[in-house]
């Protein structure tokens, strides 16, 4: 029987962060980012363990969804992986400054002026950490050409919310860049986006182990069952979406 999965569009996601984010809700967005990250960390080691091959490709885009590459890239490092970045538009603000200078410590390479193609030859796995719940078709420079590479399946990618230059809630763009982009995997961050009834690859994720009953239920959400201290889980990739 195919499962019903439910999502949440852009407003109500940003609405959950903003309660999250309330008085009420005591988070802060450095500790939202801190476990998005954590948890795409975590999917990249259940898809591709280091044993696999070292080299993983973080592609940051400009939003909080490069935020959660960054994060990511820490939390691979100190997996076992030889993470590199590619941040060609670096947000300036305090926790971006934070997270690339406690990346630098690590003498994580940041490669913002190679050419994606090369970066993707020189991989094992890309993560699509461009773009989130907020991007705006269509695609524009200098990611065109990082959603190209991914868009050519000659690499396995893993995407972060949701596969960029997706429209959030109508899929894959019609014609030109990302029109035939369909990641291997994806990690939804607390509740899979509506465009997930377009997703055809291998593994989908959810990485949200922080949520508590009382703002799942206001939002109408299930509250997946981790295992053990996971904190991503896996759900069907052939599911019924209803959008609340
Ligand atoms: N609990 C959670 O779910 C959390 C999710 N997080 C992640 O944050 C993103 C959403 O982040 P946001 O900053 O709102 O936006 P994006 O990263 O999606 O991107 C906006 C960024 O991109 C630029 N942009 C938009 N369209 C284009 C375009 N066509 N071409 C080029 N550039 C574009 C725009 O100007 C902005 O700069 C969510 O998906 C999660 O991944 C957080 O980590 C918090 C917790
Ligand atoms: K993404």
């Amino acid at each position: 029987m195919v499962q019903t999965l439910k999502t949440l569009g852009p407003k109500p996601a940003a609405d959950l962060d903003g309660d999250l984010m309330s008085e009420e809700g005591g988070f802060s967005i450095d500790q939202l980012m801190e476990l998005a990250g954590l948890s795409v960390s975590e999917a990249v080691y259940k898809v591709h363990p280091p044993s696999s091959g070292k080299r993983v490709l973080l592609a940051c885009g400009p939003g909080n969804n490069g935020g959660d590459g960054l994060v990511a890239a820490r939390h691979l490092y100190h997996f076992g992986y030889s993470p590199t970045v590619y941040y060609p538009k670096p947000t300036q603000k305090p926790i971006f400054d934070g997270l690339q200078k406690q990346l630098q410590q690590l003498h994580i390479p940041f490669a913002n002026d190679q050419p994606f193609g090369k970066l993707a030859e020189d991989t094992d796995l890309i993560v699509d950490a461009l773009f989130g719940f907020s991007f705006q078709p269509p695609v524009r420079e200098p990611f065109d050409e990082a959603i190209k590479i991914m868009e050519s399946g000659k690499k396995p990618v893993l995407a972060v919310d949701t596969p960029s230059s997706w429209h959030v809630e109508d899929g894959p763009q019609d014609e030109g860049i990302g029109a035939k982009y369909m990641p291997d995997y994806l990690i939804s961050l607390t509740a899979a986006k509506p465009n997930v009834g377009h997703f055809k690859g291998k593994k989908h994720f959810i990485g949200g182990r922080f949520l508590g009953k009382d703002i799942a239920d206001k939002y109408g959400l299930d509250i997946p069952e981790y295992k053990g201290v996971d904190q991503v889980v896996e759900v069907p990739v052939d599911v019924r979406v209803e959008k609340l």
